[in-house]
């Protein structure tokens, strides 16, 4: 199966941090890759801009070597990455200074979509945001696309909303959770909406409670500087499992767009209690054989910094209330696997006796590596030996079940399309992230009030004990993690 790619419209991309990590990792190679599929126009130019004194052959030449890199089997074809090639162009600035901005000005082309992607350190958003307005950069057919961290903290967040709500509307501000352009990302809301099976079952009623896991087997390497000012909560929780979560959880919007989605997700925040300390589990990974611990990896022997996550959050409103909702993230766990598991309840009496056993339904909707879904249903074990019941699964890989055509385009080049689009559905609203960050807040400053340390767990391990107990102390358990 595969789906029709719909040009957009000719465009101007600045992309401030173009030198960096994550526009040599992912963003560059990722436009590439919608060059190649006929969704880029040929008529689209990128423009790298950044401090480093370069020709744009020079960055041609880099970006060439990050495609080679990041790119994918499509850096074989020398062809179309030359084509690619000649539509960029780079410019020496200093998103704090003068230097550069006049310059910029003139490979923008009047009349075209104008986006300008921050990849940048987050305290240089302001400064950019204020000098793309006063170099008369920006007008009303300009989007930016804000990286994370969109904020510290609640205070810092509400400061930048400020900021570049001077300098732009709303209207064009695209903050990106690169979580919500993964294609089983967006599924959820496909499943949840797009089928009449699921809805009428999902709420507390019916479901018994839900778990949210993303683990990863990456430590924090060499972003230690950054991560150890933010840890798991502020890294992970309060955006990308914030954003599953809501959508999740969230009513049904009335349409796909961008409002009556954020207005949804928006109440799913705010209905959220706040999280009691017992119910709050951090863990920090201990040295492995031939690996760094995670204090190591900071640079600091006495770093209280979480590199591992496990709370039980409640919603407070009519369809989850009685529904606890587990979340779990970490750094060096077993597996690198993301996904969502609804267990729902019991059934009210059994037929069967107390030999057949208790049986639930289990709904597994794994978000990466192996997309897919799997339903555990219960049947009758098979034989002689009675009435018995044994639950099996209902299995199915995206990948096998739509075939390879189906093969979805990167969270980062999805979402830069919308960009240019005009379609915010995917992006996070200014009051969302203030809400985000108004329930994440008390959890931290909880933990430095009480000089919590977190608890070690070897590389390798689903976490801490701890994260365990919690769940064993509701009798539940969590979905096992393992290679
Ligand atoms: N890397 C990743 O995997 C992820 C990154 N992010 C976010 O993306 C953003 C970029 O991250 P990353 O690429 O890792 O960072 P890097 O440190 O690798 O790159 C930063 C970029 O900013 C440029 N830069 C720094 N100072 C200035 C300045 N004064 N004026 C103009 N350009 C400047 C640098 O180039 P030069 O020194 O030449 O000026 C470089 O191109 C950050 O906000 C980060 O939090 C989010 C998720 C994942
Ligand atoms: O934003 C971030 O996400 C990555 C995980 O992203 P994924 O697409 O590989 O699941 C995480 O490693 C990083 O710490 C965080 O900043």
């Amino acid at each position: 199966m595969v789906s029709r790619v719909i040009p957009v419209d000719p465009f101007d991309l600045v992309i401030f941090g173009a030198t960096g990590d994550l526009a040599r990792r992912k963003i560059l190679p990722g436009l590439f890759d919608r060059f190649c599929d006929g969704q880029m126009p040929p008529e689209a130019r990128i423009i790298g801009a950044a401090r480093s004194d370069m020709t744009s052959e020079e960055f041609r030449t880099l970006v060439d070597e990050a495609i080679s890199e990041f790119g994918g089997a499509l850096a074989e074809d020398r062809a179309a990455v030359a084509r690619f090639l000649d539509a960029l162009s780079y410019e020496t600035v200093d998103a704090v200074g003068e230097d550069g901005w006049e310059a910029l000005r003139g490979h923008l082309r009047e009349g075209f979509v104008r986006a300008f992607y921050f990849s940048v350190g987050p305290s240089l958003f302001g400064d950019i945001a204020e000098r793309l307005r006063s170099f008369g950069l920006a007008d009303e057919n300009s989007r930016i696309v804000v990286e994370k961290p969109f904020g510290h903290d609640l205070a810092s967040a509400k400061k930048l909303n400020a900021t570049l709500a001077q300098h732009f509307d709303e209207t064009q501000i695209y903050r990106i959770d690169h979580y919500l352009g993964k294609e089983t990302v967006q599924n959820l809301m496909a499943v949840r909406f797009g089928n009449m099976l699921f809805e009428p079952l999902w709420n507390s009623q019916f479901i018994d409670h839900i778990q949210i896991t993303v683990a990863e087997t990456v430590g924090v390497g060499g972003r230690g500087g950054y991560y150890d000012k933010s840890g798991a909560m502020r890294d992970m929780i309060q955006n990308h499992l914030m954003q599953l979560l809501c959508l999740i959880a969230m009513e049904p919007p009335a349409k796909f767009d961008p409002d009556a989605v954020r207005d949804e997700k928006l109440k799913v925040i705010r209905a959220l209690d706040p999280v009691q300390h017992h119910h709050v589990v951090r863990g920090q990974y201990e040295a492995g054989e031939g690996e760094q611990s995670y204090r190591e990896d900071a640079g600091d022997p006495r770093s209280r910094t979480e590199s591992f996550v496990a709370l039980r959050l409640n919603i407070s409103n009519w369809r989850w209330a009685g529904t606890p909702i587990y979340l779990r993230t970490g750094k060096k766990l077993a597996v690198r696997e993301s996904e969502i598991v609804v267990v729902f309840k019991e059934t009210p009496h059994s037929i069967f006796g107390p030999d057949a056993g208790n049986h639930r339904n289990v709904l597994v909707i794994r978000l990466q590596p192996d997309e897919g879904m799997t339903l555990d249903v219960t049947i009758k074990e098979p034989g002689p030996g009675g009435m018995r019941l044994v639950d099996v699964p209902l299995d199915m890989s995206f990948a096998e079940a739509l075939g390879p055509g189906a093969q979805a385009p990167g969270a980062y080049e999805r979402l830069i399309m919308d960009v240019i689009r005009g379609n915010q559905t995917l992006f996070m609203r200014g009051d969302e992230v203030e809400a985000a960050w108004a329930w994440t807040d008390p959890i931290i400053e909880s933990w430095v009030a009480r000089h919590d340390v977190p608890k070690p767990y070897p590389p390798g391990s689903s976490g801490p004990g701890d994260a365990d107990l919690l769940m064993r102390r509701d009798k539940r358990e969590w979905r096992e993690i393992k290679a």
